[in-house]
């Protein structure tokens, strides 16, 4: 289905460091107890892309991290429910570690973990089950992820018109899925496509947006206000949204979204619920990932420039007054509304089962 191809951009990867065996366990670890045990290769690889972006967007993120659980959970060799369990956790952690800002991550861990002990809570004595718990919660994790985007593709198509002209930032899997369900729909559509520095993932977005059929115009990133009055519609994703209704995505979302204000183009934000921040319930802020400098200025034009500071922080906040809407799998909300949906979906509170028990504390 052309809609996992949007989200699996990685896949080879990911197929590739699924056969890997075990490697030590990662020495980061505070609890003396797991240094004999293992951390399959699987989690390893995936951490290191997801660190170094060849795994990367917010959902193919989720996807990756459950996967590498499924694979730990496979390779484990764990002869009592406790030290699989332990394991589990270990994997999620180093999982966690990699990228703070899109929530998908720790969403997806706690997807799969919470669902470890199926409905029997801790009472589990057979390795064997736990571990078809894993895969099997894993599994289902990625087909709701699929359903998902697909759902909202024809939420957010329904918004867009024939003949409409769209302006997107950097590369998201759930936007390009409202497009594909536009043009599936027999819409035409044009696109202007920013580049997206520092990393330029517009690049993707203008490839897919081609294999679509959408004529495309790429433009820099500060050309975005020149061409706004030519688009009929923002798109953007999100890697995490705030209680309050606050977009976190790309650094250049806000900027973008404060001149589509101004000129009165409608900005969209297409967010799966896995975007939704539970910990903003209880007034926790999203951490923005600052990222290596070399990411703006290589090395010689480093020594050119000479001492300077230079700041690469990879997203910001849009406030929710510059958003028309949120597009998400369950039909689109006002930013406004959207922590209704975020109580109905998490509760008031968000666990964190990656972490020991003698180490969790209550958000
Ligand atoms: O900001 C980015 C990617 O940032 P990076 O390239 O730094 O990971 C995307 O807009 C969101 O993750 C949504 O993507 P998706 O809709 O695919 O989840």
């Amino acid at each position: 289905m052309f809609l996992s191809r949007h989200r699996r951009s990685s896949g080879t990867l990911r197929d590739s460091i699924l056969d890997r065996a075990g490697t030590p366990f990662y020495p980061g670890d505070p609890h003396g107890a797991m240094t004999t045990q293992t951390l399959d290769e699987a989690v390893e690889s995936t951490a290191g892309a997801i660190a170094s972006m060849e795994i990367r967007g917010a959902a193919t993120i989720a996807a990756a991290a459950a996967d590498a659980l499924a694979a730990q959970a496979e390779a484990s060799t764990a002869s009592d429910p406790e030290t699989f369990r332990r394991e589990l956790r270990a994997a999620a952690r180093r999982l966690h570690e990699t990228r703070p800002t899109a929530v998908s991550l720790p969403n997806a861990l706690r997807y799969v973990l919470r669902r470890m002990d199926g409905d029997r809570g801790g009472d589990v004595t057979d390795v064997d089950a736990l571990r078809r718990n894993v895969v099997g919660a894993a599994q289902e994790f990625d087909d709701r992820l699929d359903r998902a985007q697909e759902e909202l593709g024809k939420v957010g198509a329904n918004r867009l018109r024939d003949g409409d002209v769209v302006m997107t930032h950097c590369h998201s899997t759930d936007v390009l899925s409202c497009v594909e369900a536009a043009v599936d729909q027999g819409k035409q559509l044009e696109a202007y496509v920013k580049e997206t520095r520092p990393r330029n993932q517009g690049h993707i977005t203008a490839r897919r947006l081609r294999e679509l059929g959408v004529p495309v115009t790429l433009i820099v990133d500060s050309a975005a206000h020149r061409y706004l009055p030519e688009a009929d519609h923002v798109l953007v994703g999100a890697d995490s949204i705030a209680a309050d209704g606050s977009v976190i995505n790309k650094i250049g979302t806000s900027g973008l979204a404060v001149s589509a204000r101004e000129l009165g183009t409608p900005i969209v934000v297409a967010a799966q619920t896995i975007k939704l921040h539970p910990e903003t319930l209880t007034g926790h802020t999203v951490e923005i990932e600052t990222r290596d400098e070399r990411e703006v200025v290589d090395e010689s034009t480093r020594g050119d420039i000479g001492d300077i500071e230079v700041a690469n922080p990879a997203f910001d906040v849009t406030p929710p007054r510059y958003v028309d809407a949120i597009v998400t799998e369950s039909g689109q909300f006002p930013p406004e509304s959207i922590v209704t949906l975020m109580r109905e979906l998490f509760g008031e509170s968000a666990d964190e089962p990656w972490k020991e028990p003698d180490e969790r504390i209550t958000h």
